[in-house]
Parts: C-alpha cells; structure tokens; sequence
C-alpha cells in the first residue's frame, strides 16, 4: 500500500514537472533602458559607382520599458515602426550598433541565458518532411538536459502535444510550399512546443498570431497568457489584436517609427490617450485606434494631412507625460532576486557531442527520406549508366581513345553530379541552422558531421552502380584489382566534389550563386583536366594540380594501363603511353595524385566549416 503511494506520488509529481504551464524554476525580470539602434545603410551612386554613400538610420530612438515574471507584454505598431527589431534586441540576437542597457535580472545577456529563453520567430522554420510528434521530439532530444532518459523526453514531447492541443495532428507532417501538411495555426503551436520544451523563463514571439483567423488568435494568446503565469516573462510583437486579445495583455509598448508613443498597462491606455486629446469620436477597437495614432491619423480623419505633426505630438506627449516616470522606476526596481547565471550555473550545453551527432543523423535520415530513395535521381544514374554501357559496350585497348574517352566522361560526370547535389546543402538549411544555433542546441561541428555524413551512404551508392554496370558493359580491365582501384578513384573523386560543393554553398550562401561559381570552377578543372588540351601554356599549367578532373583521370588511366603496355594502332605496334591523352597524365606520380586528393577532400570541408562558423548565430 504505501509503495503504492510513493508510486502515485512519483506519478504524479512527474505529471507536475512535465507540465509545460508549470512554475519555471527561474524568474526573469527584463529591463530595457534607452535603447537605441542605428544601422548604416549603403547607397551606391548608380553614375558614380566608385562613390559609395552610406547614411546612418535609426530604428530604435530610446526605448525604455520593463517587464516582470509573469506578465505579457505586447508591442503593437504599424509594419516598420520597430517591433521585430526590439523583439530581436531583447532577445539577445541583435548585431551591430545597439545602445542603451538591456538586462536580464540585473544582468547582460550571456550566452547561459540563451537556455532560458525562447523566442518564436515570425515566419516558422520547421523541417516539412516531419511529423509534429517527430518535430518535437527531435527538439526535445537536443534540448532538454542529459540527465533525463529519452523516454522521459519522449514523455515531455507528448505532454507538449497534447497541452497545445496538436494530438489531432500528431501524425501529420508539418508540409510547407506544394507538400500539404499542417495548418498555419498548427504550425505556430508547434513552434511554441518546440521553445516551450525547456521551459523558458522568457518568451519572446514575433507575430505569432499573424495570418490566423480570431479564434485561433484567441486560443494561441490564451495558451501564452497560461505561460506567463507560470512565472514566464512573455514580450510578444502583434499586428492588430481583436479588442478581446487585446485586454489580455498585462502591458503594451505602443511603438512609431522606432518611438514610443505609450508604455504601461493595456487597461490604462485609451483613459491616457484621452488625457492628452486624443480619443476615439466611435466605440472602435483599442488597438484600431492605437494604430491609426501611430500612423499619425485621427479616427475621424482619414486624410494624409498633419500626420507627421500628430505623430511630433504624441512623441513630445510620451516623452513628457511618461518617459521620466517610466526611466525612474526601471532605474530603480530591484531585480537581482535571482541571479541564474550564478546560481545554477547550466553548463553551456544540454547534450553531449555524441548525443547530438545521433539525433541529428537520425533527424536528417527521416527528413530526406524521400531524396535518398528518389527514383528520378536513382534512375537517372541507372540510364546514363546502361546508355554508357551501350555506347561504349565491349571496347577494346586497341581503340584506346575510346577508352580514354570513357574514363574521362566518368571524372566529368561524377564531378558535377555530386558538386551540385552538394552545393544546395547549407543555403538550404541557412534558417534552419540559424534558429538552432541561436538557440544554444548543439555544437557547430556535430551538426557538420551529422549533415555531410548523413548524405554518405547515399552518395556512394549511386557511383559505385554506375561503375558496376558500365565497367563491364564497355570491357575494360576484367581483372578485381583494377576494378577496384578505378572504384576507389571514382569514390575519391566523389568525396572531393562534394566537399567543394560543401564548401561553395557555405561560402556563398546563395543557391543561384554557388551553382553559377560551381559550374565555373568545375569546368575549368574539366578542361584543364588532360583529355582535351594536351599542350597547356606554362603560364596556366599550376590550374591541373588543383583540377580534380586532372587528377582522377591520372588514377583512372593508372587503373587501366601499365608501363610499357602496347597496343594496335593502324596495322603498328603503339606504346599505350605515346597515345597523346594518356601521355598528357602519364602513368607515374599515382601516389601524388591520391595525396592531392586526400589534401582536397579534408582542404575543402575545412572551409566550408569556417564559412559556417560565421553564420552560426541568427542575427539580424
Ligand atoms: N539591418 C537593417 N538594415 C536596414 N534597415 C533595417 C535593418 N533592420 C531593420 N531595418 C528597417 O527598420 C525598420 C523596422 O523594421 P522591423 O522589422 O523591426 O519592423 P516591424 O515593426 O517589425 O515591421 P513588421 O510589422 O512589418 O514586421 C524597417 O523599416 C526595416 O526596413
């Protein structure tokens, strides 16, 4: 009886701490003082592009405000005033030219305080292949601590699921442009589960009621004012809350073109809009009305006249009816009630390397799932293989351009082929990368080696069937030795492509871009690579020693023909390494070209890391 209940109680108390609208364990009070942000724009001069004119433009004029564990604040103002710009500020992931004091119960932000917070970005970046359930169990894999087992992660997962009521839709997956998946409100609650997993002491959403119709609004607010009475401290970005969302708010920042125009209570408002002449002439939407004063209009005005002076007007009211109270009182609150950063001092991160580079393996398997089984990719290797086969079917050595010409098409073809499935890589997972990164939910280099090894397998199929199929389709050397060392070119040169791929994409970050400069370089090593141009300019020769092409063709030959190996040619005798393109590689410095290559597989993966290292972290 009594083991009974310590297991109910255990139960129980379990069911208490995986509750996502628990108490959090750490309260943080968010003070924001003077905040100013400037970025400088560059205009080039379009007759003069030698002038390059850059000007200074402040988003944010000083913005003061505070807001305490449990209350919910929202930022309302129209498109471009400054909300995602404040929101990104506060949320610890604003580069460049920021003033003023932001703290976090009395504190900077600190890369230990990215453990404590979640922040919802406008636009979701979720994987479309996976189901909701996947989704957020993969995040709670890399996110929730070490200590729990993954079965008490799983837990965790579900229990999100079903308190942001997504169990409907557990099983579907989240779908994105032309993939039917989940629906808008659905994905914005499954990017709240994913911040909710570690139990925030601060949330941060920019817009996560936008495009959602008034009863989803509702029910996404309700659930986020449940959270902030768990003791969350909640900023959030809104466009043009209902009057009944509205009033759900604790405070509301009221922004214009990077000023505040109002900060304090949501019930306090309209009577303070009042006070200063300013009221509605009808019974309108509180945050309708806000709207149109922030764009300088007058609800019974809808002319464009005077809107630049009603606006120097409620700036100079804010600044002298609220700002001096409002700067006094964040001044003086005392908020070094908890320092988290000294108390439970998290360690950096919440995982292993390991944990991490097998979560994201198994992540990264589930959501290309239907890449690596592509029947078009896999066909299209099949058919260029047959058609090689059948073109060159049963060569012999005494038609040694043809053969040349083969081994030459195989560096070409499985040069380009794995560079451009490669280069697409990193620019497609840029946002993705960003967000989880910013978030502080695994290394740098786990992610590097879970994304380019994950692809492998795959990768090195698809040359081996066609090498399979065509070398002895088209005759070559029949023996096993020479099989296998043209498959160990043919691999090697794979490896290398994809790495330059690698390393492109992450260099250039831009799909169009890196396919442009990929097809440049790799045509230039095509050319450069001794089957073309055999009487190479000394001045240009250097480009053969970088060129992959150059060197797998050296391999390749190697695996085919040996010193002193003659063949007929036109009734005579021929040295097989008089034959100008065999000639132009020649039969020696084998090992050079293997080392060359082992240089370039690891030179280039080298580089795209460090690429990535400089978009690591999401900033704006
Ligand atoms: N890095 C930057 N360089 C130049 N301009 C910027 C930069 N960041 C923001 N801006 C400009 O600052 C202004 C405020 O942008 P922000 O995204 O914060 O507005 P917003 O209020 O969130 O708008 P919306 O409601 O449309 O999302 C915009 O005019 C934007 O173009």
């Amino acid at each position: 009886m009594a083991a009974q209940m310590v297991d109910i109680e255990a139960q129980s108390s379990f069911e208490q701490t995986s509750s996502i609208f628990n108490k959090v364990e750490s309260p943080i009070s968010l003070k924001f003082h003077e905040v100013v942000y400037t970025v400088t724009i560059k205009k080039q001069g379009w007759l003069n592009k030698m002038k390059n004119k850059s000007l200074e433009k402040q988003i944010l004029k000083g913005i003061t405000g505070m807001v305490l564990p449990g209350e919910m604040l929202a930022m309302l103002g129209p498109s471009g005033c400054g909300k995602t710009t404040l929101l990104t500020a506060l949320g610890g992931r604003l580069s460049g030219k920021l003033n003023g004091t932001i703290t976090y119960n009395g504190k900077p932000f600190s890369s230990i305080m990215k453990r404590y917070t979640g922040f919802v970005p406008q636009d979701d970046v979720l994987y479309p292949h996976l189901t909701v359930t996947e989704t957020l169990i993969f995040t709670a894999l890399l996110r929730l601590p070490k200590d729990l087992t993954s079965q008490e992660k799983v837990t965790h997962a579900e229990d999100v699921i079903n308190q942001l009521r997504l169990t409907r839709c557990k099983n579907v997956i989240i779908g994105g442009p032309g993939l039917r998946g989940v629906s808008g409100g659905e994905r914005k609650r499954v990017s709240i589960g994913q911040e909710m997993l570690i139990n925030p002491s601060l949330l941060f959403l920019d817009e996560p009621t936008s495009g959602l119709d008034s009863t989803t609004a509702q029910r996404i607010v309700s659930t986020i004012r449940e959270l902030a009475r768990g003791g969350r401290t909640v900023v959030m970005t809104i466009h043009q809350p209902s009057s009944k969302l509205f009033y759900a708010f604790h405070k509301v920042l009221l922004l214009s073109e990077g000023n505040s125009l109002f900060f304090g209570k949501g019930s306090e408002v309209m009577s303070y809009f009042d006070s200063i002449g300013f009221s509605p002439s009808v019974a309108m939407n509180p945050s309708d009305f806000l709207l149109d004063l922030a764009n300088g209009i007058l609800s019974d005005d809808s002319s464009c006249s005077g809107q630049n002076e009603i606006k120097q007007k409620l700036v100079l009211a804010y600044k002298s009816n609220l700002a001096n109270n409002l700067k006094a009182e964040v001044l003086e609150f005392d908020d070094h009630m908890t320092d988290v950063s000294e108390d439970k001092k998290p360690e950096r991160w919440t995982t292993t390397w390991w944990q991490q580079v097998m979560v994201l393996l198994r992540r990264g398997v589930k959501e290309r799932r239907h890449e690596f089984f592509s029947s078009l990719k896999i066909g299209q290797v099949i058919a260029v293989s047959f058609l090689t086969g059948l073109l060159w079917w049963q060569s012999e050595t005494s038609h040694l351009q043809d053969q040349s010409g083969l081994l030459f098409f195989y560096t070409g073809f499985w040069g380009f082929f794995p560079l451009f499935q490669a280069i697409f890589t990193f620019p497609q997972e840029r946002l993705m990368l960003c967000k989880e990164r910013s978030s502080g939910m695994y290394r740098l280099s786990s992610y590097f080696v879970s994304r380019t090894l994950g692809d492998l397998p795959m990768e090195m199929v698809l040359p081996t069937l066609f090498c399979i199929i065509t070398y002895y389709m088209a005759g070559l050397k029949p023996s096993f030795g020479s099989f296998m060392y043209a498959l160990f070119a043919l691999l090697l040169s794979v490896l290398v492509s994809q790495g330059l791929g690698l390393a492109l994409g992450a260099l250039v970050m831009d799909q169009k871009s890196a396919t442009i400069l990929g097809s440049v370089i790799m045509l230039s090593f095509t050319l450069a690579g001794g089957y073309y141009v055999q009487h190479v300019p000394d001045f240009i020769s250097w480009i053969k020693f970088l060129s992959i092409s150059q060197h797998t063709y050296k391999l390749l030959i190697g695996s085919q023909y040996e010193r002193g190996q003659t063949y007929q040619c036109g009734g005579r005798t021929c040295l097989v390494t008089d034959f100008p393109a065999v000639n132009s590689v020649g039969l020696d410095g084998q090992v050079i070209s293997i080392v060359m290559l082992v240089v370039m597989l690891v030179l280039y993966r080298v580089i795209a890391y460090l690429a990535l290292m400089r978009i690591g972290v999401l900033k704006r």
